[in-house]
């Protein structure tokens, strides 16, 4: 039967980058979706974006909504300090099938918890199923019309604190206008925009950053 393009990124990782060396993974993925098939990661010139915001903020607990293969969810993690995780939500099984894998190539399934499942469902029972208390860094990167309601979501069960870091891919192609509206006007925000370039091409794309202020 006909492979999907997330087993061919997978056999492509697995083929081209070095078990347990994250940043290698990173560049398989890069090189096949520069030279294969386009897939829709945040790609390596809006990742370099992502590496200095997650260094910058240095978090303990990340949220990632959206894994699909796995690739900035390897990027994020390869950059956390020792006790750092990431959770990482995937409602397609499909996709967090092979996002595992990706991870698992990567060596860093000790700080990456894959949670199958949609966003709406899992955000209310972030607290008493894994513990968290706040999130320091959310990576938005699913469903374009899920990033507005997510973010009200996260405000509602109080899974924000002072000083959370949003970070949105995406905001202009596919584009989220609802969700930048809000992030940019709500007192609630300090907003910041990255301009950068869709994944893997020159059209323009960029990422948004924004500080909840409690
Ligand atoms: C509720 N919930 N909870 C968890 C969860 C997880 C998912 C999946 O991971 C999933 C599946 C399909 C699509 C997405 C969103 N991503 C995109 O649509 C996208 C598009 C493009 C692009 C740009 C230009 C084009 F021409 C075509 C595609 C570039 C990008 O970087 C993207 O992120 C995410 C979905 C809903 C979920
Ligand atoms: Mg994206």
């Amino acid at each position: 039967t006909q492979s999907t393009r997330p087993q061919r990124l997978l056999h492509a990782v697995q083929k081209n980058a070095t078990r347990g060396d994250p940043r290698s993974v990173v560049k398989a993925i890069d090189n096949f979706c520069r030279q294969k098939e386009w897939a829709m990661n945040v790609g390596d010139e809006k990742g370099c974006i992502l590496d200095s915001v997650v260094s910058e903020v240095n978090p303990v607990t990340v949220l990632e909504l959206g894994t699909y293969c796995g690739y900035s969810t390897v990027r994020i993690a390869s950059l956390l300090p020792p006790r750092a995780k990431i959770i990482t939500l995937e409602f397609n099984p499909d996709y967090a099938k092979i996002a595992r894998q990706v991870i698992a190539w990567a060596g860093l399934e000790d700080k990456i918890q894959v949670v199958e499942g949609p966003s709406g469902e899992w955000i209310p029972k972030m607290k008493e199923q894994f513990g968290v208390k706040t999130f320091d860094l959310v990576f938005l990167d699913h469903w374009k019309d899920r990033y507005l309601p997510d973010t009200k979501l996260l405000e509602d069960c109080g899974l924000l604190r002072k000083g959370s870091i949003l970070l949105a891919d995406n905001v202009i192609c596919p584009g989220t206008p609802d969700y930048l509206e809000y992030v940019r006007n709500s007192p609630r925000y300090k907003s910041q925009y990255f301009k950068s370039h869709l994944e893997y091409t020159k059209a323009e794309d960029g990422l948004e950053k924004s500080v909840f202020l409690g």
